[in-house]
């Protein structure tokens, strides 16, 4: 990444921590265009995610997903991306993120996250308990996020603070 002010920002974290609705509002605050890879899969697979994981399963998924996340990289606009949280899986996408953007990590205590994700049946891989669920995976996925250039605990934080957080990280 040459120039932080110039690179995409590229949101990674936990399901429920925040990257889509972030994504958003953060684009709106620099005045440039959100991506929302889960979206993009959506219109790319003519599909919902939870269609698209019963019709083709994970593996289908999450090769769509790294298609759309390097389309979105090298895109010539700056751009906000919002990735799914499965996307820091596989560490090609992990080494194209650190290189062409800036990777903004969101986390979340975990009983924050349930109270988030509960009520919202689009996430295939929260099915069931989402309790447990969520427990599993936060464990499988500890270090999954380490390698981004900044992190921000959001358990305790509004999305304007998150945002404000991100904007004074990249204006101070
Ligand atoms: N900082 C926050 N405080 C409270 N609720 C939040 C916060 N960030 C996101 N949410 C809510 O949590 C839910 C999941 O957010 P979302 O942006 O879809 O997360 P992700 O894309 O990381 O899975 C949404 O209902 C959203 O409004
Ligand atoms: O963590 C994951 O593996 C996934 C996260 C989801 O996105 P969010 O993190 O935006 O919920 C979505 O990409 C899919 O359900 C798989
Ligand atoms: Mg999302």
């Amino acid at each position: 990444m040459e120039d932080k002010q110039q690179a995409h920002i590229v949101l990674i974290g936990f399901m429920g921590t925040g990257k889509s609705t972030i994504s958003q509002l953060l684009a709106k605050r620099l005045d440039c265009k959100a991506v929302d890879l889960d979206f993009e899969i959506e219109c790319l697979s003519g599909q919902t995610i939870p269609e698209l994981f019963t019709a083709k399963g994970e593996v289908a998924f999450r090769a769509l997903e790294t298609e759309v996340l390097l389309n979105s990289l090298h895109s010539r606009d700056r751009l906000i991306i919002a990735t799914g949280g499965g996307a820091v899986l596989a560490p090609q996408n992990c080494k194209v993120m650190q290189e062409l953007g800036y990777v903004v990590a969101l986390k979340a205590e975990a009983e924050q996250i349930i109270s988030r994700v509960s009520q919202d049946s689009s996430r295939p891989l929260l099915q069931g308990n989402v309790q447990e669920r969520v427990y599993k995976l936060l464990e499988d996925r500890k270090h999954a996020y380490d390698f981004a250039h900044l992190t921000i605990d959001t358990t305790n934080l509004t999305t304007n603070e998150v945002v404000d957080q991100i904007w004074n990280h990249f204006h101070a």
